[in-house]
């Protein structure tokens, strides 16, 4: 056991007080800058084909960014060559407008954090030994050191006292990956590469890890560029997603609805898997799609002038809604021929309501599990239309013609050669995953 070894008891000599990067408190984290790749080569030695050739994309910053793409296609290369672990044969690098290869790589390791499978943690070190890694090769001061340790283990959820002294080993699969991911952001980067960090995890760990990761990101607005060969985990996580080919070639990269809604070719779609319509709807929200409006009614109004209004509309039904404005029962005409008195008298509770922050697919969902064909939409609880399978069918449809126009609007030259050399490629094993 590691009783004896703390972060203050490495075997380093002391480092001078404030040395290495400023103060940086989760509150005033270093938010991320934009990332450029330019005709970015990586030939390896005694290899006939380039592992990266000729790549050009920018990565927003403050973004995450999912690279998708089959088996030795140049992921981990790409990554690589971001962070310097490889030179590239030729083509640039800009990190916040820098180039990276004129960066010294102390600098650039304090720009860039890198977590891997399994987090990537060193066996024979402790937890607060691999978290403080680059604060040390910063030579930061080990009371600051210490510190930091403990924030960044706090961070991403592990009690420091109960974590800091065990070694890789004692941990689980995810505790693992979570300290793989606090010793990333351990010297505050802007930049966070993450490849395929949740891949050895379980499927509910790495939901929850997943969940973690975005609402970190919430607070932390890093630029991450995040490799994953399991399309669901690109769509929920990246911002955009870049679907890659052979040679790290840009196949399509756009946000998850635009990719879903309207994939490039086939290719794409290898990767997309089956349910892409299911997928788009988990990627919408309600809100944000046209919803029906209804017939409202107030609780104290007549039953008799609700009556004669909706048989002016022509509809069956209105949403009688409290003094707060929250939709609280269904008065039908039947309910109301004929009846005099507050609407309320005739109505029949709601049971089911669902807010516009909900994907489509939560709507869906609450349709299927209702006894009526529309769901009334809440924001802070208050109405603000009605969903039904209608509005659900609309959206997808309206999604589609929105890519499409995105898509004539967009596309340049290079990328559809591109996209049509590709398309009659097979779609990697993993691209139904
Ligand atoms: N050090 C190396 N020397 C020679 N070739 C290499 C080296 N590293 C990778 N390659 C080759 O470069 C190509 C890209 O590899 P890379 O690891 O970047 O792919 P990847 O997309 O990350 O793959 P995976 O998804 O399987 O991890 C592959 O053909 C691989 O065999």
């Amino acid at each position: 056991m590691a009783d004896d070894i703390t972060t203050g008891t490495t075997n380093d000599a002391a480092a001078p007080a404030g040395t290495g990067a400023e103060d940086t408190g989760l509150h005033n984290a270093t938010h991320g800058v934009e990332i450029q790749l330019r005709n970015l080569t990586k030939k390896y030695p005694g290899q006939s084909r380039a592992a990266v050739q000729d790549v050009t994309m920018t990565i927003p910053a403050g973004e995450i960014v999912a690279l998708v793409g089959p088996s030795g296609c140049g992921k981990t290369t790409t990554m690589k060559l971001i962070n310097r672990l490889i030179e590239p044969t030729s083509g640039e690098i800009l990190i916040g407008g820098e180039d990276a290869r004129k960066q010294p790589a102390d600098q650039l390791r304090r720009h860039v954090g890198y977590v891997i499978q399994q987090g990537g943690l060193f066996p024979h070190m402790t937890i607060a030994e691999n978290v403080a890694l680059v604060p040390k090769m910063l030579k930061w001061a080990k009371p600051r050191i210490a510190e930091r340790v403990d924030e960044m283990l706090e961070l991403v959820g592990l009690e420091p006292t109960q974590f800091r002294d065990r070694y890789p080993r004692q941990l689980s699969g995810g505790q693992q990956q979570r300290v793989g991911v606090a010793r990333a952001l351990a010297a505050d980067p802007p930049v966070l590469l993450m490849d395929e960090p949740f891949g050895a995890v379980d499927p509910i760990t790495r939901g929850r890890l997943q969940d973690e990761l975005l609402h970190l990101q919430d607070e932390l607005h890093k630029t991450i560029v995040f490799v994953t060969h399991d399309f669901d985990e690109a769509v929920k996580l990246g911002d955009r997603i870049a679907v890659l080919a052979e040679g790290s070639q840009i196949v399509q990269y756009a946000e998850p609805a635009e990719i879903l809604a309207r994939p490039a070719n086939d290719f794409v779609r290898g990767f997309i898997g089956t349910g892409g319509a299911m997928k788009l709807l988990h990627v919408t929200r309600i809100a944000d799609v046209e919803l029906g409006a209804g017939v409202t009614a107030q609780v104290g109004d007549d039953a008799g002038t609700v009556h004669t209004r909706l048989s002016e509309a022509d509809e069956p039904w209105a949403v009688v809604l409290d003094a707060n404005s929250r939709p609280v029962q269904w008065a039908t005409v039947e309910d109301l021929a004929g009846k005099q008195g507050p609407v309320s008298d005739y109505g029949t509770p709601i049971t089911t309501t669902i807010s516009g922050r909900a994907d489509l697919q939560a709507g869906l969902e609450a349709l299927l599990g209702s006894d009526t064909d529309f769901v009334p939409v809440t924001r802070r609880r208050r109405y603000i239309g009605l969903v039904s399978l209608n509005t659900v069918q609309g959206a997808i449809q309206q999604l589609r013609e929105q890519a499409r126009e995105t898509a004539a609007a967009s596309k340049d030259g290079a990328t559809t050669a591109l996209a049509e050399t590709v398309a009659t490629a097979p779609a990697s094993k993993e691209g139904g995953a």
